[in-house]
Order: structure tokens, then C-alpha cells, then sequence
């Protein structure tokens, strides 16, 4: 069996971003959303996805942007895969990856079996989907809220090869939940923190190996 392919997101200090290279992850995320304890300035975004050049997948993190910070960011960061975590129509998300010619992966937000029904046209123009846990009403984050979705939401569903898992992974769920869902990649913030915004490298170390160790 190949292995399960490892994001982990909101990342922001040297330490934990050699951390979880030095784990072996697959995708390292930065987060440019001002709202969020994981916020990046995009020059400080620039140095960390310096050091992880060809050492795993850059991923910049944005929500809604506007054409102005997407050219932004794409400068900044040089990202291998530009992530979507807001409200971005198939068609927006067709127009980012053109003019950006990067890859792009959409979020949706997963709270009932009628969410699913996105999937088909987000599928049709993003290069990877994410499913993640769909935030409570009038939370101030789109994601990264560390709360699960029924997973079981997810069975018999079409989902494209490579479509991520995440919402409220830890070391303790990951095993099940790719158990579970059949996935083979999954993303993780709030369960590698020890608060919001601040990652702990022992839980990121601990976080891949537990989702390699499936059976
Ligand atoms: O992490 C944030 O602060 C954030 C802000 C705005 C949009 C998305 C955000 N995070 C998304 C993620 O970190 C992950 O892709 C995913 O949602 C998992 O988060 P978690 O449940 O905390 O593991």
C-alpha cells in the first residue's frame, strides 16, 4: 500500500516547519488570513516556503482573495499548490488556477449529505479537493476550528483520487478516520497545536507517524 499522503497547515516558526519536514510530510501550509492565530505576512510566508523548497509542497492558504493579493502571495511564496478556504465559485476557482497557472486545492465544508452535492463541479476545475468540517454560523474562521464531520457523510460519495481529509485530526482519530472514509490524504492544524496558532512538534511528529501506521 502506498503511503498516506500528509498535510499539516498554519504553520509559522523555523522550528516546527523543520519539524514537520524532518517527519516526513508531504504538504507544508501557510495561512494568509488576517482573522486567523495562523496568519502569515506574506514576506514572512516568503522565508518559511524558501526553507521548505523541495523538501515538501508549499501550500499558501487563502480566503476569497482578490486578484491583487493572489499575484501577491504567488510572488511571495512561489506556492506549489494555492489552497481555497472560502466561498469561491467553480468558476472563480477555474479563473484563480488560470491566471495563476498554479495548482489549486478548493476546501468545502462538510456539515451534511446535501454539502456533497458542490463536489461534482468543484471536482471538474480544482486539481484537489479538501473536505473539512463546515464552521459554525458566525464563526470568525472559515477552517482550522478543530472540529470534526461525520465521516460516514462520505460513504458512497465519488471522490476524486487524492481528495483530502481534514477537521479536527489528531494522533488519537487519524488511523479511523482513513479507515473509515477509504481517503489516502489528510490535513491537520488545531490537533499538532498545544493553542491556537502555536504548533507542537512532538504532536506533529507523533500526528504522520499515526497516520502512516495504518493497517
Ligand atoms: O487555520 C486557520 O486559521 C484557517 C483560517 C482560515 C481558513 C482556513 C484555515 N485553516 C484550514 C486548515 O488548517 C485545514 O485546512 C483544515 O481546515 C484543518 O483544520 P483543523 O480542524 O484545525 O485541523
Amino acid at each position: 500500500m502506498s503511503s498516506v499522503c500528509v498535510k499539516i497547515c498554519g504553520l509559522s516558526t523555523e522550528e516546527t516547519l523543520d519539524a514537520t519536514l524532518e517527519a516526513g510530510a508531504d504538504l507544508v501550509g501557510f495561512v494568509h488570513f488576517p482573522k486567523s492565530p495562523r496568519h502569515l505576512p506574506l514576506e514572512r510566508g516568503r522565508e518559511l516556503a524558501e526553507r521548505a523548497r523541495g523538501r515538501a509542497q508549499r501550500v499558501v492558504l487563502l480566503v476569497d482573495p482578490k486578484d491583487a493579493l493572489l499575484s501577491a502571495a504567488v510572488e511571495a511564496l512561489d506556492p506549489d499548490l494555492i489552497q481555497l478556504h472560502g466561498r469561491e465559485t467553480p468558476q472563480r476557482v477555474a479563473a484563480i488556477r488560470a491566471e495563476t497557472g498554479r495548482p489549486v486545492m478548493k476546501a468545502l465544508g462538510i456539515a451534511s449529505a446535501g454539502d456533497l452535492r458542490a463536489l461534482p463541479a468543484y471536482a471538474a476545475v480544482a486539481d484537489r479537493l479538501l473536505l473539512d468540517a463546515k464552521a459554525p454560523p458566525g464563526a470568525d474562521l472559515p477552517g482550522g476550528n478543530g472540529l470534526t464531520f461525520d465521516w460516514d457523510l462520505l460513504k458512497g460519495a465519488a471522490l476524486p483520487a487524492g481528495t483530502m481529509l481534514s477537521g479536527g485530526l489528531d494522533a488519537g482519530n487519524v488511523a479511523m478516520a482513513l479507515a473509515r472514509t477509504g481517503l489516502t490524504a489528510v490535513d491537520v492544524s488545531s490537533g499538532v497545536e498545544i493553542r491556537p496558532g502555536e504548533k507542537d512538534v512532538a504532536k506533529i511528529a507523533e500526528f504522520v507517524a499515526a497516520a502512516r501506521r495504518r493497517a
